[in-house]
C-alpha cells in the first residue's frame, strides 16, 4: 500500500452493481465496451512506461461515479471460464477522483490522487479485539455455507486495512454498502463497519433460519409447546444454581403455584391465562413483571381461608366488658348487633342489608373515645381477625377499588389490600374516619365504598385491578367517624349509628386506672407495684393537664409521667415502689395547662371585659367551651355595618344578623342603649380563629355578648350557653347537648343555658354532670339575659371598649 499521496492519470473502468476493493482480484469481461475501452487504453498506455497496464475501477451507481475508485492493474487477458474475452484485473490502491482530462483510446481520462488507508502503527489496543471479532464473525459465516478453505485465509491476513476490504467479497452486501467501505479510508473504521454489517446479516440469517425451521419441520405447536416450556425450565435451574438458590425455591415457578394454590374455580382460570401470557413474555419485559406483580396478589389472597367464628353472646359480652369501661349503651348495642348476627348465620341467612338495614355498625365519635379499639374488641369477641382501613383523605375512588392494570404502578384497592393482610376472608374490617373521604376529579370513593357496604353487591366485589369477583359478603364491616355531618349520606344510609359522646373526668379516671395505666405501665417496663399513680393525681391529670373528651392526650401524659419516674429511678434519684400523688404532679411533669376560669385570676379572665360571652360548641374534637367577643366601631373612624371574623360558616353569619336584628328592634325594651347600633359598626369575633365554626347554635351567645357590650354589664364567669335564637327572641333547641355539658363541665362552668326543648336530652348526661351543673332551660332569650349578665352596680361601671 502506499504511504504517501500522489497523484495519476488513469483510464477509467466503470464497474454497474459491482465493486472491487484493494486486494481483490476480479475478472471483467471484454465484450462489454466500457471495459475493453479502459484495458485498451491502459495497454496502450503501458506501452510507454514500465509496469502493468492500470485502470481506475470505480463503481457507478445509477449512472453517477463514485467519489473514490481503486486502482487495478491488468494481470492478464484471455479467456473466461465461458469463453468469452475476459481480462483479470487486481485491485491496488484507493485512489480519490479529481477532474477529467484527454488520454489515448476512447476510455475516459481522469486525474487522481492515491489516497493513504494504511492502518496506523502499533496499532491502539482496542484494535486487536476488533480483529478478533471480525474474524470471528466472518469465520462463522463462511463456515456456515461451507467456505472452508478461505476460513484460512481470512485468518492469516494480519493488515487491518486488507481485512476490512476483504469484505468486498461478502455477497450480502448491497453495492451501496460497499462503496461506503470503499470511501472510508481509515481503515480502523472500516473494520468496525465491515464488522458490524457481519454481525447484522449474521444476526438476519439467524431469525430467517428459525422461521424456515419452524414452517419447515411444521411441529404441532403444543408439542412444540412443551419442548420450550421443558427448557426454559432447564435454563432456569441453571440460573439459579448460577445464583446459589437452592432447589426447590421455585419462586418463578408461577403455574405450578397456581395449579397447588387453593382458587375458586374462575379465579384459577384467569390465572392461568395470565401464565399463559407470562410464559409467553420475555423474561424482563415490563409486562412480565406487571403479570408476577398481578399472580402474587392473587395468589397471597385468602380465597378459600375462613376463620371459625367461635363466640357465644356471653362470651362476647364478657370481652368487650373487659376491654372497655363504661360505655354501658354502646356495648350493649354492640352486642345486639352481634346477637342478630349470630342468629341468622345459626340459621343460614345472610346479613340484613338494604337502606337502614343496620349491616354496618358507625361508631360515631370526638377522636380518642374508643372507637378503633372497640372495633378492635369486637373482631376479639367474635374469634375473627382485624384489619384497620384509614379513609382519612382519601379522594380518589382508586383507593378504594384498585387503579386498573394498564395504568403503570397499578395496585389492589384497599379492600382488597386489607383481606389481604387479614389472611381470612371473614375478617372485621374497620372503615376508619369515613367522614374524611372526600371526592374529586378522580372518582368518588364513597361510591365505591356504598358498593363494598351493600349485602346486595359486595358478593361480587369487583377491584379494578384484580379483575377477578372478591365476595365481600361475611366480612364485618364497622366505620368510625368524628362528625356523623361529614358522612356522605348514601353511606349514612346503610349505616346504623352508635354515638360515643365523651367521658366524664370520673369515667375518665376508672378507665385510665383500669386500662391506660396498666398499659402503660408495661410500656415503661415497671411493675404495678412499683409505680402507683393515686387517684387524686389522676383526677388531676384528666382536669387540668388535658382538656379533651376522650382519653388520647390523657393516656400520653400519663405514658409521660412514668417515663420520668423510670428515668429518675434508672439515674439513682428516685426509689421504688413509689406512689404519685396529685401533690408530685407539677414537679414531674411542669404546670397544668388548663386552669378553668373560674379559677383564675378575675382581671385575667376572658369575660373581664364587657363584650365577652361563653358558648358551647360541638367541634370534629368533641364539646368544647368557646368565646364570643363583641365591639363597636368609633362612630368617627369606624366602618358602618357588622363585620364577623373567625372562621364562620354562613348559617353562623346568618345567625350574627338575627341576634344584631334583635337588638335593634328590642333591645329598648331590655332597656339597652341600641342608639349605638344605628350608627356605629358592629364587629363579632370568635377567636381560635382557625378553627372553622358553623350552625346556629351561639345564637343567644351572640346576642349576649352584644348586651353586655350595649350595657356595659359583664357576663358572669360561671355561665356557658347555647341555643338558637329567633327574630323575635325564642330561643330554638340545637343539638349535641350531651358533648356541650361535658365540656361545660370540664372547662369548670357551673351554670349552663339550654333551650328548653333539649330538656329531655339531659336524659343522657351522666348523673355525675348534672350533679355538679346548673342547668337552666330557658324560652326566651330575655331570659338568657337576666341569667347571664352581673348586675350593672358591679363597681365601677366599665367602659364600653372601643375598636379603631
Ligand atoms: N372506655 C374505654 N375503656 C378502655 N380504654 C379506652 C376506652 N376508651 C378509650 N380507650 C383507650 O383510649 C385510647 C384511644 O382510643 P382509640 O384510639 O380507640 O380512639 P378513637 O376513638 O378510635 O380515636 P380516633 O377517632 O382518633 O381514631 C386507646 O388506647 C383505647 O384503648
Amino acid at each position: 500500500m502506499a504511504s504517501t499521496s500522489t497523484s495519476l492519470t488513469l483510464p477509467v473502468l466503470p464497474l454497474d452493481d459491482e465493486v472491487v476493493l484493494p486486494g481483490m482480484v476480479v475478472p471483467l469481461d471484454l465484450n462489454d465496451a466500457d471495459v475493453r475501452a479502459a484495458v485498451e487504453a491502459a495497454q496502450a498506455a503501458a506501452r510507454s512506461q514500465p509496469g502493468k497496464p492500470r485502470v481506475l475501477l470505480v463503481p457507478r451507481i445509477d449512472g453517477t461515479y463514485a467519489s473514490t475508485g481503486v486502482l487495478g492493474t491488468v494481470e492478464q487477458v484471455g479467456r473466461l471460464a465461458d469463453g468469452d474475452p475476459g481480462a483479470l484485473i487486481r485491485g491496488r490502491d484507493r485512489v480519490r477522483i479529481g477532474a477529467g482530462t484527454t488520454g489515448p483510446g476512447a476510455a475516459l481520462w481522469v486525474e487522481g490522487l492515491r489516497v493513504d488507508d494504511s492502518a496506523p502503527d502499533p496499532l491502539p489496543g482496542q484494535v486487536a479485539d476488533l480483529v478478533k471479532e471480525y474474524k470471528a464473525l466472518a469465520t462463522a459465516w463462511l463456515r456456515k455455507r461451507g467456505a472452508w478453505q478461505v476460513v484460512d485465509r481470512v485468518q492469516a491476513i494480519d493488515d487491518v486495512s486488507a481485512l476490512a476490504d476483504n469484505s468486498g467479497y461478502s455477497p450480502f452486501l448491497t453495492t451501496e454498502q460497499k462503496v461506503e467501505l470503499l470511501e472510508t479510508a481509515d481503515p480502523v473504521v472500516r473494520l468496525k463497519l465491515a464488522t458490524q454489517q457481519l454481525r447484522d446479516h449474521l444476526a438476519e440469517q439467524d431469525v430467517a433460519e428459525t422461521i424456515a425451521k419452524d414452517v419447515q419441520e411444521g411441529v404441532d405447536k403444543q408439542q412444540r409447546e412443551f419442548l420450550l416450556r421443558r427448557q426454559l425450565e432447564a435454563v432456569r435451574k441453571e440460573l439459579r444454581e448460577l445464583n446459589g438458590e437452592a432447589e426447590g425455591e421455585e419462586s418463578d415457578d408461577y403455574r405450578a403455584r397456581v395449579e397447588a394454590a387453593d382458587l375458586p374455580e374462575k379465579v384459577r382460570e384467569a390465572a392461568l391465562k395470565e401464565v399463559d401470557k407470562l410464559e409467553r413474555s420475555s423474561d424482563q419485559s415490563p409486562e412480565g413483571s406487571w403479570i408476577r406483580t398481578w399472580l402474587d396478589t392473587v395468589l397471597e389472597l385468602p380465597w378459600n381461608e375462613r376463620t371459625e367464628d367461635a363466640y357465644d353472646i356471653q362470651g362476647a359480652q364478657a370481652v368487650l366488658d373487659a376491654e372497655h369501661a363504661g360505655l354501658e349503651d354502646v356495648k350493649e348495642r354492640i352486642t345486639e348487633y352481634l346477637a342478630v348476627r349470630k342468629r341468622r348465620s345459626d340459621r343460614g341467612l345472610g346479613v340484613v342489608g338494604g337502606r337502614r338495614g343496620g349491616a354496618v355498625l358507625a361508631l360515631v365519635g370526638p377522636p380518642g373515645v374508643g372507637k378503633t379499639s372497640l372495633g378492635e374488641s369486637v373482631a376479639h369477641a367474635m374469634g375473627r381477625k382485624f384489619v384497620r382501613v384509614a379513609l382519612g383523605g382519601v379522594r380518589d375512588e382508586a383507593e378504594i377499588r384498585g387503579h386498573r392494570r394498564t395504568y403503570v404502578g397499578a395496585l389492589p384497592g384497599r379492600i382488597v389490600r386489607a383481606i389481604k393482610e387479614a389472611g381470612s376472608m371473614n375478617p372485621v374490617v374497620l372503615l376508619d374516619e369515613i367522614d374524611k373521604v372526600g371526592s374529586d376529579f378522580r372518582g368518588d370513593p364513597a361510591a365505591a365504598l356504598l358498593e363494598v357496604l351493600d349485602p346486595a353487591q359486595n358478593h361480587t366485589f369487583r377491584d379494578h385491578y384484580l379483575e377477578v369477583e372478591l365476595d365481600l359478603s361475611d366480612v364485618v364491616f364497622l366505620a368510625t367517624a368524628n362528625v356523623l355531618e361529614a358522612i356522605p349520606e348514601a353511606l349514612l344510609d346503610r349505616m346504623e349509628l352508635v354515638r360515643l359522646d365523651g367521658y366524664t373526668e370520673d369515667e375518665k379516671v376508672v378507665i385510665a386506672r383500669d386500662h391506660l395505666l396498666p398499659r402503660q405501665l408495661e410500656r415503661a417496663g415497671l411493675d404495678k407495684d412499683e409505680v402507683v399513680i393515686d387517684e387524686s393525681a389522676l383526677r388531676k391529670l384528666a382536669g387540668e393537664y388535658t382538656r379533651e373528651a376522650g382519653v388520647r392526650t390523657l393516656e400520653r401524659s400519663i405514658a409521660r409521667l412514668l417515663r420520668k419516674v423510670a428515668a429518675q429511678h434508672e439515674l439513682g434519684e428516685r426509689k421504688l415502689p413509689f406512689t404519685v400523688t396529685d401533690g408530685e404532679l407539677r414537679a414531674l411533669i411542669g404546670r397544668p395547662h388548663h386552669v378553668p376560669e373560674s379559677a383564675q385570676d378575675p382581671a385575667e379572665r376572658r369575660t373581664a371585659v364587657p363584650g365577652v360571652a361563653t358558648g358551647l360548641a360541638v367541634t370534629g374534637a368533641g364539646g368544647d367551651v368557646l368565646f364570643v367577643e363583641a365591639s363597636l366601631a368609633d362612630p368617627e373612624t369606624g366602618a358602618a355595618g357588622l363585620t364577623l371574623t373567625g372562621q364562620l360558616g354562613d348559617v353562623m353569619k346568618e345567625s350574627a344578623q338575627i341576634a344584631l336584628s334583635f337588638l335593634r328592634s328590642r333591645g329598648a325594651e331590655l332597656e339597652l342603649p341600641v342608639g349605638d347600633l344605628k350608627d356605629r359598626g358592629v364587629h363579632i369575633h370568635f377567636p381560635a380563629g382557625a378553627v372553622p365554626k358553623d350552625g346556629p347554635s351561639a345564637g343567644i351567645t351572640m346576642t349576649t355578648a352584644l348586651a353586655s357590650l350595649l350595657s356595659g354589664r359583664l357576663v358572669r364567669t360561671d355561665v356557658a350557653m347555647t341555643g338558637e335564637v329567633s327574630l323575635t327572641g325564642r330561643v330554638l333547641p340545637i343539638g349535641g347537648v350531651k358533648q356541650k355539658l361535658l365540656a361545660a363541665h370540664r372547662a369548670g362552668v357551673t351554670t349552663v343555658i339550654i333551650p328548653k326543648r333539649n330538656e329531655p336530652d339531659l336524659d343522657d348526661v351522666p348523673a355525675e354532670v348534672l350533679e355538679k351543673l346548673d342547668v337552666h332551660a330557658v324560652t326566651d332569650v330575655r331570659q338568657v339575659l337576666d341569667l347571664a349578665l352581673s348586675p350593672a352596680t358591679n363597681g365601677a361601671q366599665p367602659e364600653v371598649p372601643v375598636a379603631a
